[in-house]
Protein backbone atom coordinates (compact mmCIF):
# COMPACT_ATOMS: atom_id res chain seq x y z
CA UNK A 1 0.00 0.00 0.00
CA UNK A 2 1.16 3.61 -0.91
CA UNK A 3 2.56 5.61 2.25
CA UNK A 4 0.35 8.46 4.16
CA UNK A 5 1.80 11.51 3.33
CA UNK A 6 2.38 13.72 5.93
CA UNK A 7 3.09 17.89 5.88
CA UNK A 8 4.17 19.39 8.74
CA UNK A 9 3.85 23.03 9.38
CA UNK A 10 6.32 24.53 11.86
CA UNK A 11 9.72 22.53 12.55
CA UNK A 12 10.24 23.65 15.80
CA UNK A 13 10.22 21.97 19.35
CA UNK A 14 7.09 19.95 18.44
CA UNK A 15 7.53 19.62 14.94
CA UNK A 16 11.15 18.55 15.10
CA UNK A 17 10.56 16.32 18.33
CA UNK A 18 7.23 14.21 15.71
CA UNK A 19 9.70 14.39 12.68
CA UNK A 20 12.53 12.44 14.85
CA UNK A 21 9.88 10.20 16.31
CA UNK A 22 8.04 9.23 13.19
CA UNK A 23 11.61 8.32 11.11
CA UNK A 24 12.84 6.59 14.34
CA UNK A 25 9.64 4.29 14.94
CA UNK A 26 8.74 4.04 11.53
CA UNK A 27 8.63 0.62 11.29
CA UNK A 28 6.94 0.17 14.41
CA UNK A 29 4.72 2.80 13.64
CA UNK A 30 3.83 1.29 10.40
CA UNK A 31 3.01 -1.98 11.93
CA UNK A 32 0.18 -0.06 13.99
CA UNK A 33 -1.41 1.56 11.61
CA UNK A 34 -1.31 -0.48 8.47
CA UNK A 35 0.43 1.44 6.50
CA UNK A 36 3.93 3.50 6.23
CA UNK A 37 3.45 7.47 7.62
CA UNK A 38 5.38 9.38 5.53
CA UNK A 39 6.15 12.83 6.18
CA UNK A 40 6.66 14.44 2.77
CA UNK A 41 6.98 18.11 2.62
CA UNK A 42 7.11 20.64 5.66
CA UNK A 43 7.06 24.47 6.21
CA UNK A 44 9.15 26.45 8.23
CA UNK A 45 9.64 29.84 8.93
CA UNK A 46 13.49 30.03 8.24
CA UNK A 47 14.80 27.43 5.72
CA UNK A 48 18.23 27.46 6.58
CA UNK A 49 18.45 27.32 10.44
CA UNK A 50 19.86 24.50 12.71
CA UNK A 51 17.00 22.22 13.85
CA UNK A 52 16.11 19.48 16.25
CA UNK A 53 15.60 16.84 13.13
CA UNK A 54 16.75 16.06 10.21
CA UNK A 55 15.15 16.77 7.22
CA UNK A 56 16.38 14.72 4.48
CA UNK A 57 13.69 13.21 1.94
CA UNK A 58 11.35 15.77 2.85
CA UNK A 59 10.61 18.96 0.49
CA UNK A 60 10.83 22.09 2.60
CA UNK A 61 8.96 25.41 1.71
CA UNK A 62 8.31 28.36 3.70
CA UNK A 63 5.08 29.32 2.33
CA UNK A 64 3.08 26.85 5.00
CA UNK A 65 -0.56 27.58 1.59
CA UNK A 66 1.54 25.49 -0.46
CA UNK A 67 1.26 22.23 1.68
CA UNK A 68 -2.70 23.04 2.52
CA UNK A 69 -3.08 23.35 -0.81
CA UNK A 70 -1.12 20.18 -1.79
CA UNK A 71 -3.37 17.75 -3.70
CA UNK A 72 -0.46 15.18 -2.52
CA UNK A 73 -0.74 15.98 1.25
CA UNK A 74 -3.29 13.55 2.84
CA UNK A 75 -2.96 14.90 6.80
CA UNK A 76 -1.34 18.18 7.69
CA UNK A 77 0.03 18.74 11.16
CA UNK A 78 0.02 21.99 12.46
CA UNK A 79 2.55 22.76 14.63
CA UNK A 80 3.03 26.26 14.28
CA UNK A 81 0.96 27.73 16.96
CA UNK A 82 -0.81 30.96 17.60
CA UNK A 83 -4.45 31.87 16.72
CA UNK A 84 -4.73 33.62 12.98
CA UNK A 85 -2.25 31.70 10.56
CA UNK A 86 -3.08 28.72 12.21
CA UNK A 87 -7.15 28.77 11.67
CA UNK A 88 -6.30 30.03 8.02
CA UNK A 89 -4.39 27.25 7.40
CA UNK A 90 -6.46 24.66 9.04
CA UNK A 91 -9.57 26.23 7.86
CA UNK A 92 -7.96 25.79 4.52
CA UNK A 93 -6.41 22.35 4.66
CA UNK A 94 -10.35 20.84 5.88
CA UNK A 95 -11.51 22.73 3.03
CA UNK A 96 -9.21 20.73 0.70
CA UNK A 97 -10.15 17.37 2.21
CA UNK A 98 -7.08 16.85 4.78
CA UNK A 99 -6.95 15.15 7.65
CA UNK A 100 -5.90 17.75 10.51
CA UNK A 101 -3.58 17.07 13.70
CA UNK A 102 -2.68 20.03 15.68
CA UNK A 103 -0.96 20.42 19.30
CA UNK A 104 -2.59 23.82 19.30
CA UNK A 105 -4.85 24.41 22.47
CA UNK A 106 -5.29 28.16 21.69
CA UNK A 107 -6.63 27.22 18.35
CA UNK A 108 -8.93 24.56 19.52
CA UNK A 109 -10.00 26.57 22.60
CA UNK A 110 -10.84 29.81 20.45
CA UNK A 111 -11.80 28.14 17.37
CA UNK A 112 -12.63 24.61 17.94
CA UNK A 113 -16.27 24.99 17.49
CA UNK A 114 -15.68 26.20 13.89
CA UNK A 115 -13.31 23.82 12.76
CA UNK A 116 -15.08 21.07 13.68
CA UNK A 117 -18.32 22.23 12.02
CA UNK A 118 -16.07 22.92 9.05
CA UNK A 119 -14.44 19.45 9.32
CA UNK A 120 -17.87 17.20 9.95
CA UNK A 121 -19.19 18.79 6.69
CA UNK A 122 -15.87 17.73 5.04
CA UNK A 123 -16.26 14.13 6.88
CA UNK A 124 -12.51 14.84 7.78
CA UNK A 125 -10.95 14.54 11.52
CA UNK A 126 -9.55 17.10 13.47
CA UNK A 127 -6.91 15.44 15.65
CA UNK A 128 -5.84 17.27 19.13
CA UNK A 129 -4.40 14.57 21.66
CA UNK A 130 -1.32 16.98 22.09
CA UNK A 131 -3.17 19.72 23.00
CA UNK A 132 -3.95 18.97 26.42
CA UNK A 133 -1.32 17.57 28.51
CA UNK A 134 1.31 16.99 26.03
CA UNK A 135 1.96 12.82 26.62
CA UNK A 136 -0.59 11.99 28.36
CA UNK A 137 -3.27 10.52 26.56
CA UNK A 138 -6.08 12.45 28.14
CA UNK A 139 -8.64 12.96 25.45
CA UNK A 140 -8.28 9.19 24.39
CA UNK A 141 -9.12 8.45 27.82
CA UNK A 142 -11.95 10.97 28.06
CA UNK A 143 -13.78 10.56 25.23
CA UNK A 144 -12.84 6.43 24.40
CA UNK A 145 -11.88 5.03 28.11
CA UNK A 146 -14.77 6.67 30.04
CA UNK A 147 -17.73 7.13 27.40
CA UNK A 148 -19.86 4.88 29.82
CA UNK A 149 -19.38 7.23 32.57
CA UNK A 150 -21.34 10.60 33.88
CA UNK A 151 -18.43 12.69 34.39
CA UNK A 152 -18.95 14.55 37.99
CA UNK A 153 -15.74 16.58 38.00
CA UNK A 154 -12.15 16.80 37.05
CA UNK A 155 -8.77 18.68 37.98
CA UNK A 156 -5.81 18.34 36.44
CA UNK A 157 -2.06 20.31 36.44
CA UNK A 158 -2.35 20.76 32.93
CA UNK A 159 0.55 23.30 32.60
CA UNK A 160 4.48 21.68 32.52
CA UNK A 161 6.06 25.28 32.42
CA UNK A 162 3.65 26.71 35.88
CA UNK A 163 4.55 23.12 37.59
CA UNK A 164 8.13 23.25 36.55
CA UNK A 165 8.65 26.63 37.77
CA UNK A 166 6.21 25.95 41.24
CA UNK A 167 8.44 22.50 41.95
CA UNK A 168 12.00 24.01 41.34
CA UNK A 169 10.74 27.43 43.80
CA UNK A 170 9.83 25.15 46.61
CA UNK A 171 12.63 22.13 46.40
CA UNK A 172 15.82 24.84 45.25
CA UNK A 173 14.41 28.24 46.33
CA UNK A 174 15.38 29.64 42.72
CA UNK A 175 14.28 33.04 41.07
CA UNK A 176 10.70 33.17 38.91
CA UNK A 177 12.58 34.47 36.25
CA UNK A 178 15.39 32.02 36.22
CA UNK A 179 13.21 29.05 36.38
CA UNK A 180 10.91 30.21 33.42
CA UNK A 181 14.56 31.03 31.31
CA UNK A 182 15.13 27.25 31.79
CA UNK A 183 12.05 26.68 30.84
CA UNK A 184 11.98 28.48 27.69
CA UNK A 185 15.30 26.68 26.97
CA UNK A 186 13.93 23.63 27.15
CA UNK A 187 11.56 24.48 24.84
CA UNK A 188 8.08 23.80 27.35
CA UNK A 189 6.90 27.12 27.08
CA UNK A 190 4.86 28.95 25.05
CA UNK A 191 5.82 31.56 22.29
CA UNK A 192 4.55 34.26 25.08
CA UNK A 193 5.12 32.93 28.23
CA UNK A 194 2.31 34.92 29.56
CA UNK A 195 0.40 32.38 28.66
CA UNK A 196 1.80 29.64 31.08
CA UNK A 197 2.24 31.53 33.80
CA UNK A 198 -1.05 33.67 34.27
CA UNK A 199 -2.98 30.86 33.40
CA UNK A 200 -4.40 31.16 30.23
CA UNK A 201 -2.69 27.63 28.86
CA UNK A 202 -4.06 26.23 31.55
CA UNK A 203 -7.41 27.78 30.14
CA UNK A 204 -7.23 26.86 27.06
CA UNK A 205 -6.59 23.04 27.95
CA UNK A 206 -9.37 23.09 30.80
CA UNK A 207 -11.99 24.19 27.91
CA UNK A 208 -10.70 21.85 26.04
CA UNK A 209 -11.22 18.69 28.83
CA UNK A 210 -14.39 20.28 30.04
CA UNK A 211 -16.20 20.40 26.87
CA UNK A 212 -15.68 16.41 25.91
CA UNK A 213 -15.77 15.63 29.80
CA UNK A 214 -19.97 17.13 29.65
CA UNK A 215 -20.76 17.46 26.10
CA UNK A 216 -20.83 21.18 25.89
CA UNK A 217 -19.68 23.58 23.62
CA UNK A 218 -15.80 25.13 23.57
CA UNK A 219 -16.09 28.14 25.68
CA UNK A 220 -12.74 29.91 26.57
CA UNK A 221 -14.44 33.04 27.59
CA UNK A 222 -16.31 31.40 30.43
CA UNK A 223 -13.14 29.74 32.50
CA UNK A 224 -12.07 32.04 35.93
CA UNK A 225 -8.40 32.51 35.47
CA UNK A 226 -5.68 33.40 37.80
CA UNK A 227 -1.84 32.36 37.23
CA UNK A 228 1.05 31.57 39.39
CA UNK A 229 2.61 34.92 39.64
CA UNK A 230 1.05 36.09 42.77
CA UNK A 231 2.64 32.85 45.00
CA UNK A 232 4.95 34.02 47.30
CA UNK A 233 8.11 31.85 49.19
CA UNK A 234 5.95 32.50 52.63
CA UNK A 235 2.65 31.05 51.19
CA UNK A 236 4.23 27.80 49.83
CA UNK A 237 6.33 27.76 53.55
CA UNK A 238 3.27 28.30 55.70
CA UNK A 239 0.78 26.01 53.19
CA UNK A 240 3.68 22.60 54.07
CA UNK A 241 3.65 23.73 57.26
CA UNK A 242 -0.55 23.08 57.18
CA UNK A 243 0.17 19.54 55.29
CA UNK A 244 -0.60 21.05 51.80
CA UNK A 245 0.83 21.86 48.71
CA UNK A 246 0.84 24.63 45.82
CA UNK A 247 -0.34 23.14 42.91
CA UNK A 248 -1.72 25.41 39.71
CA UNK A 249 -4.81 23.50 38.93
CA UNK A 250 -7.39 23.40 36.19
CA UNK A 251 -11.34 22.45 37.59
CA UNK A 252 -14.08 21.78 35.82
CA UNK A 253 -16.91 20.25 37.52
CA UNK A 254 -20.80 19.42 37.25
CA UNK A 255 -22.42 21.04 39.09
CA UNK A 256 -26.78 21.56 40.01
CA UNK A 257 -26.13 25.05 39.49
CA UNK A 258 -24.23 24.87 36.55
CA UNK A 259 -20.56 23.91 35.16
CA UNK A 260 -17.38 25.24 37.20
CA UNK A 261 -14.22 26.37 35.41
CA UNK A 262 -11.71 27.39 37.13
CA UNK A 263 -7.62 27.81 36.64
CA UNK A 264 -5.71 28.95 39.88
CA UNK A 265 -3.45 28.23 42.35
CA UNK A 266 -5.11 25.27 45.01
CA UNK A 267 -4.14 24.29 48.07
CA UNK A 268 -3.80 20.31 47.71
CA UNK A 269 -3.43 17.80 51.14
CA UNK A 270 0.27 16.62 50.62
CA UNK A 271 -0.83 13.41 50.90
CA UNK A 272 -2.61 12.87 47.49
CA UNK A 273 -0.99 11.51 44.19
CA UNK A 274 -1.91 14.61 42.32
CA UNK A 275 0.03 16.71 45.03
CA UNK A 276 3.53 14.83 44.55
CA UNK A 277 3.29 15.94 40.43
CA UNK A 278 6.60 17.97 40.00
CA UNK A 279 8.33 19.70 38.05
CA UNK A 280 7.29 19.59 33.74
CA UNK A 281 5.11 16.40 34.55
CA UNK A 282 1.57 17.39 34.34
CA UNK A 283 -1.71 14.78 35.61
CA UNK A 284 -5.26 14.44 35.50
CA UNK A 285 -7.85 13.27 37.75
CA UNK A 286 -11.42 12.37 36.00
CA UNK A 287 -13.88 11.65 38.22
CA UNK A 288 -16.63 9.20 36.82
CA UNK A 289 -20.10 7.95 38.35
CA UNK A 290 -19.60 4.52 37.87
CA UNK A 291 -15.74 4.57 37.58
CA UNK A 292 -15.01 6.93 40.53
CA UNK A 293 -11.93 8.76 40.34
CA UNK A 294 -8.89 7.87 38.02
CA UNK A 295 -5.49 9.88 37.30
CA UNK A 296 -3.29 9.91 34.48
CA UNK A 297 -0.01 11.39 34.84
CA UNK A 298 2.77 12.01 32.43
CA UNK A 299 5.13 14.73 30.86
CA UNK A 300 2.92 17.30 29.82
CA UNK A 301 5.86 19.50 27.36
CA UNK A 302 8.77 18.99 25.50
CA UNK A 303 9.53 17.54 22.20
CA UNK A 304 9.54 14.04 22.59
CA UNK A 305 6.80 13.66 24.73
CA UNK A 306 4.16 15.91 23.15
CA UNK A 307 5.20 14.21 19.82
CA UNK A 308 4.42 10.77 21.16
CA UNK A 309 0.59 12.38 21.19
CA UNK A 310 1.21 13.89 17.69
CA UNK A 311 2.08 10.77 16.21
CA UNK A 312 -0.74 8.62 18.14
CA UNK A 313 -2.97 10.68 16.66
CA UNK A 314 -1.03 9.74 13.39
CA UNK A 315 -1.71 6.60 13.68
CA UNK A 316 -6.01 7.05 14.33
CA UNK A 317 -6.31 8.79 11.54
CA UNK A 318 -4.40 6.85 9.14
CA UNK A 319 -6.42 3.66 10.83
CA UNK A 320 -9.53 5.60 10.30
CA UNK A 321 -9.10 7.75 7.72
CA UNK A 322 -10.94 4.74 5.22
CA UNK A 323 -14.01 4.28 7.16
CA UNK A 324 -17.25 6.67 7.37
CA UNK A 325 -17.20 10.01 8.69
CA UNK A 326 -20.59 9.10 10.69
CA UNK A 327 -19.37 6.21 12.50
CA UNK A 328 -16.22 7.93 13.67
CA UNK A 329 -15.00 8.88 17.47
CA UNK A 330 -16.54 12.40 17.23
CA UNK A 331 -14.59 15.24 17.95
CA UNK A 332 -15.76 16.32 21.19
CA UNK A 333 -16.67 13.18 22.42
CA UNK A 334 -20.54 13.48 21.93
CA UNK A 335 -22.12 13.58 18.97
CA UNK A 336 -22.19 16.60 17.21
CA UNK A 337 -25.98 17.08 17.43
CA UNK A 338 -25.99 16.39 21.26
CA UNK A 339 -23.58 18.53 22.28
CA UNK A 340 -25.80 20.95 24.89
CA UNK A 341 -24.62 24.37 26.12
CA UNK A 342 -25.52 24.23 30.06
CA UNK A 343 -24.78 27.43 32.47
CA UNK A 344 -21.26 27.84 33.35
CA UNK A 345 -21.57 29.51 37.03
CA UNK A 346 -19.78 33.15 37.03
CA UNK A 347 -16.81 32.95 39.47
CA UNK A 348 -18.94 34.83 42.38
CA UNK A 349 -20.75 31.78 42.54
CA UNK A 350 -18.35 29.14 42.24
CA UNK A 351 -18.17 27.90 46.20
CA UNK A 352 -13.92 26.24 47.45
CA UNK A 353 -12.36 26.49 50.62
CA UNK A 354 -9.53 28.75 51.07
CA UNK A 355 -6.28 30.03 52.43
CA UNK A 356 -5.68 33.20 53.74
CA UNK A 357 -2.74 35.20 54.95
CA UNK A 358 -2.40 38.37 56.16
CA UNK A 359 -0.68 40.68 58.22
CA UNK A 360 -2.02 42.27 61.15
CA UNK A 361 -0.73 44.51 64.49
CA UNK A 362 -0.04 42.18 67.48
CA UNK A 363 -2.66 43.28 69.78
CA UNK A 364 -5.28 42.14 71.35
CA UNK A 365 -8.85 42.37 69.84
CA UNK A 366 -7.10 41.97 66.15
CA UNK A 367 -7.84 38.65 65.73
CA UNK A 368 -11.44 38.86 66.83
CA UNK A 369 -12.36 41.87 64.07
CA UNK A 370 -11.12 39.80 61.46
CA UNK A 371 -13.01 36.51 63.08
CA UNK A 372 -16.05 38.89 63.29
CA UNK A 373 -15.93 39.32 59.75
CA UNK A 374 -15.64 36.26 58.30
CA UNK A 375 -18.44 34.98 60.60
CA UNK A 376 -20.78 37.77 59.58
CA UNK A 377 -20.19 36.44 55.97
CA UNK A 378 -20.68 32.49 57.51
CA UNK A 379 -17.37 31.51 56.79
CA UNK A 380 -16.09 29.21 58.99
CA UNK A 381 -12.08 28.81 59.77
CA UNK A 382 -11.14 25.33 60.11
CA UNK A 383 -7.38 26.14 60.93
CA UNK A 384 -5.02 29.57 62.50
CA UNK A 385 -1.81 30.01 63.04
CA UNK A 386 -0.28 33.24 64.10
CA UNK A 387 3.37 33.59 63.66
CA UNK A 388 5.71 35.38 66.05
CA UNK A 389 6.73 39.09 65.20
CA UNK A 390 9.65 39.61 62.77
CA UNK A 391 12.76 40.95 65.02
CA UNK A 392 11.94 44.62 65.12
CA UNK A 393 8.39 44.45 63.71
CA UNK A 394 5.26 44.90 65.48
CA UNK A 395 3.25 43.08 62.76
CA UNK A 396 2.29 39.35 62.73
CA UNK A 397 1.42 36.97 60.14
CA UNK A 398 -1.71 35.32 60.66
CA UNK A 399 -2.72 32.00 58.53
CA UNK A 400 -6.27 30.34 58.22
CA UNK A 401 -7.75 28.05 56.44
CA UNK A 402 -11.79 28.28 55.78
CA UNK A 403 -14.31 26.07 54.74
CA UNK A 404 -16.12 26.01 51.69
CA UNK A 405 -17.98 29.70 50.90
CA UNK A 406 -18.48 30.92 47.87
CA UNK A 407 -16.37 33.38 45.95
CA UNK A 408 -18.89 36.46 46.76
CA UNK A 409 -18.92 35.95 50.74
CA UNK A 410 -15.32 35.71 50.61
CA UNK A 411 -14.80 38.74 48.36
CA UNK A 412 -16.38 40.64 50.22
CA UNK A 413 -15.24 39.45 53.88
CA UNK A 414 -11.52 40.66 53.00
CA UNK A 415 -12.20 43.69 51.66
CA UNK A 416 -13.80 44.33 55.10
CA UNK A 417 -10.44 43.11 56.56
CA UNK A 418 -8.03 44.90 54.62
CA UNK A 419 -9.91 48.04 55.43
CA UNK A 420 -9.33 47.04 59.14
CA UNK A 421 -6.97 50.22 60.54
CA UNK A 422 -5.24 47.16 62.21
CA UNK A 423 -4.42 44.94 59.30
CA UNK A 424 -1.93 46.28 57.13
CA UNK A 425 -1.55 45.59 53.09
CA UNK A 426 -3.78 42.75 50.84
CA UNK A 427 -5.00 39.56 51.90
CA UNK A 428 -3.16 36.49 50.25
CA UNK A 429 -5.80 34.28 49.64
CA UNK A 430 -5.42 30.74 47.83
CA UNK A 431 -8.12 28.52 46.87
CA UNK A 432 -8.45 25.13 48.48
CA UNK A 433 -9.08 21.41 46.92
CA UNK A 434 -9.61 18.20 49.11
CA UNK A 435 -9.96 16.47 45.54
CA UNK A 436 -11.19 13.06 47.84
N1 LIG B 1 6.53 22.89 23.36
C1 LIG B 1 5.71 22.03 23.97
O1 LIG B 1 6.11 21.32 24.89
C2 LIG B 1 4.30 21.93 23.53
C3 LIG B 1 3.77 22.75 22.56
N2 LIG B 1 2.48 22.60 22.17
C4 LIG B 1 1.94 23.41 21.09
O2 LIG B 1 2.60 23.03 19.89
C5 LIG B 1 2.66 24.13 19.00
C6 LIG B 1 4.10 24.35 18.59
O3 LIG B 1 4.84 24.66 19.75
P1 LIG B 1 6.44 24.59 19.77
O4 LIG B 1 6.91 23.52 18.88
O5 LIG B 1 6.81 24.55 21.20
O6 LIG B 1 6.79 26.01 19.18
P2 LIG B 1 8.14 26.46 18.47
O7 LIG B 1 8.19 27.93 18.56
O8 LIG B 1 9.30 25.67 18.97
O9 LIG B 1 7.86 26.01 16.97
C7 LIG B 1 6.98 26.67 16.11
C8 LIG B 1 7.63 26.68 14.77
O10 LIG B 1 6.72 27.19 13.82
C9 LIG B 1 7.46 28.00 12.95
N3 LIG B 1 6.61 28.95 12.27
C10 LIG B 1 6.05 30.08 12.73
N4 LIG B 1 5.40 30.70 11.74
C11 LIG B 1 5.57 29.95 10.65
C12 LIG B 1 5.15 30.05 9.31
N5 LIG B 1 4.45 31.09 8.90
N6 LIG B 1 5.48 29.08 8.45
C13 LIG B 1 6.18 28.03 8.86
N7 LIG B 1 6.63 27.86 10.10
C14 LIG B 1 6.32 28.82 10.97
C15 LIG B 1 8.48 28.71 13.84
O11 LIG B 1 9.57 29.18 13.08
C16 LIG B 1 8.86 27.58 14.77
O12 LIG B 1 9.96 26.84 14.29
C17 LIG B 1 2.01 25.30 19.73
O13 LIG B 1 0.67 25.38 19.39
C18 LIG B 1 2.15 24.90 21.20
O14 LIG B 1 1.17 25.49 22.02
C19 LIG B 1 1.66 21.64 22.72
C20 LIG B 1 2.12 20.80 23.67
C21 LIG B 1 3.47 20.91 24.20
N1 LIG C 1 3.63 25.56 27.42
C1 LIG C 1 2.92 24.35 27.63
C2 LIG C 1 3.32 23.35 26.62
C3 LIG C 1 2.44 22.19 26.58
O1 LIG C 1 1.24 22.28 26.39
C4 LIG C 1 3.20 23.81 29.01
O2 LIG C 1 4.18 24.26 29.63
O3 LIG C 1 2.45 22.98 29.49
NA1 LIG D 1 -2.42 14.65 25.61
Amino acid sequence: MKPVKVGVLGLGTVGGGTVNVLKRNAEEIARRAGREILVSRASARNLTQQRICDTQGMSLTADPFEIVNDPDIDVVVELIGGYDLAKQLVLTAIANGKHVVTANKALIALHGNEIFAEAGKKGVMVMFEAAVAGGIPIIKAIREGLSGNRIKWLAGIINGTGNFILTEMRDKGRDFADVLAEAQALGYAEADPTFDVEGIDAGHKLTILASIAFGIPLQFDKVFTEGITQITRADVEYAEELGYRIKHLGVARHTEQGIELRVHPTLIPKRRLIANVDGVMNAVLVCGDAVGPTLYYGAGAGAEPTASAVVADLVDVVRAMTSDPENRVPHLAFQANAIVDMPVLSADDIKTAYYLRLTAEDKPGVLADVTRILAAHQISIEALIQKEPLAGESSVPIIMLTQQTLEKEMNAAIAEIEALATVTGKVARIRLETLG
